[in-house]
């Protein structure tokens, strides 16, 4: 995969405060590449940098193969973008709105009706902005910007505020946006969950500089498992664990997590809690999640620090 973004050396003070320090960043084509950090890391920086709004201290980007320095225009003209809570004019219909779209963008009305149908908001074409919900005006805001087809979407936090109903539409959308329209998406986030399910790829911001960039797959693979354990009595089982060696920690009224495992440590331990007299209702083995390991990458880091 060639890349969509490159950011190489990327500095980017503000007065003489840095809050972007020699980042190297690529985003492939054809990824969904989530940009996690937590508040004040700089990831809305990043993506007003990308988008040409910031100026840059140091380094250089790439976007779409231009030099976003020396000529941000040709870039700009092939991606869309959603940086800001979006301003909809509540008066209008979608039609209407996304007109004014495709006058600045200078593309045909006939795109109106393909983006409405990505976003699925085709059947509802005489309901006034006012009168959508919050789900609603943000596929509007992402419709806005699919206008012309872009090949690069960089959207900044495009679930913020929306109730989980709202969340499960803008996830479904992004998800199916690479395989529909063959672009490339890259957005900022803070839910974890979300992003699990959606990225292909994913970065990890920390105080200006870049923790982890790869494939959520890599993550998957690298992490060791935990085995979670539902027990009748929770105190004798776990001052049984600990006994033993092993990782152990409360989480729930009635359930011990027991830190990295193997099948075969796991399949053993069965064995030595049963010959204990210890019951459990209930053993799963599963893999970190992507906030148990984003805790992890927080918590390194701080260490180091
Ligand atoms: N225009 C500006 N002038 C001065 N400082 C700024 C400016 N924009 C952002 N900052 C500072 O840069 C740092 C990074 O901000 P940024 O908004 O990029 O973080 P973020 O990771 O997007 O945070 P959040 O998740 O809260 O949106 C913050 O300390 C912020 O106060």
């Amino acid at each position: 995969m060639s890349a969509a973004i490159q950011l190489a050396h990327l500095s980017k003070n503000f007065g003489t405060r840095p809050v972007l320090k020699d980042i190297n960043l690529t985003v492939p084509k054809g990824s969904l590449f989530a940009f996690l950090g937590n508040n004040g890391q700089g990831k809305s920086t990043t993506i007003r940098i990308i988008t040409g709004l910031y100026r840059i201290t140091s380094g250089k980007v790439t976007v779409l193969g231009q030099d976003m320095q020396k000529n941000p225009i040709p870039a700009l003209a092939r991606m869309g973008c959603l940086v800001d809570s979006p301003s909809l004019y509540n008066h209008m219909t979608a039609q209407e709105f996304l007109k004014i779209g495709c006058v600045v963008k200078d593309i045909p009305y006939q795109d109106i009706d393909r983006v409405l149908a990505i976003v699925n908001l085709h059947t509802e074409p005489r309901l006034k902005i006012a009168l959508y919900s919050l789900g609603m005006r943000q596929r509007l805001a992402l419709a806005h910007a699919l206008l012309g087809n872009p090949e690069l979407l960089v959207l900044d936090e495009p679930t913020n505020g929306l109730d989980p109903e709202g969340i499960k539409e803008i996830r479904e959308l992004l998800v199916s946006l690479p395989e529909k329209t063959g672009c490339t998406v890259f957005f900022s986030s803070h839910q974890l969950e979300e992003v699990e399910k959606t990225a292909s790829h994913l970065a990890l911001l920390d105080q200006g500089t870049i923790l982890f960039q790869g494939e959520l797959e890599e993550i998957r693979a690298a992490g060791r498992s935990a085995l979670r354990l539902d027990v009748t009595d929770v105190e004798k089982t776990f001052a049984f664990l600990s006994q033993s060696s092993y990782q152990v920690s409360h989480y729930g009224d009635h359930r011990l997590l027991v830190d990295n495992m193997t099948r075969e440590e796991a399949s053993a331990l069965y064995r030595q809690l049963v010959a204990a007299d210890i019951d459990f209702y209930q053993a799963i083995l599963e893999k970190p999640s992507l906030e148990e390991w984003f805790s992890q990458q927080m918590a390194t880091s701080r260490n180091k620090a």
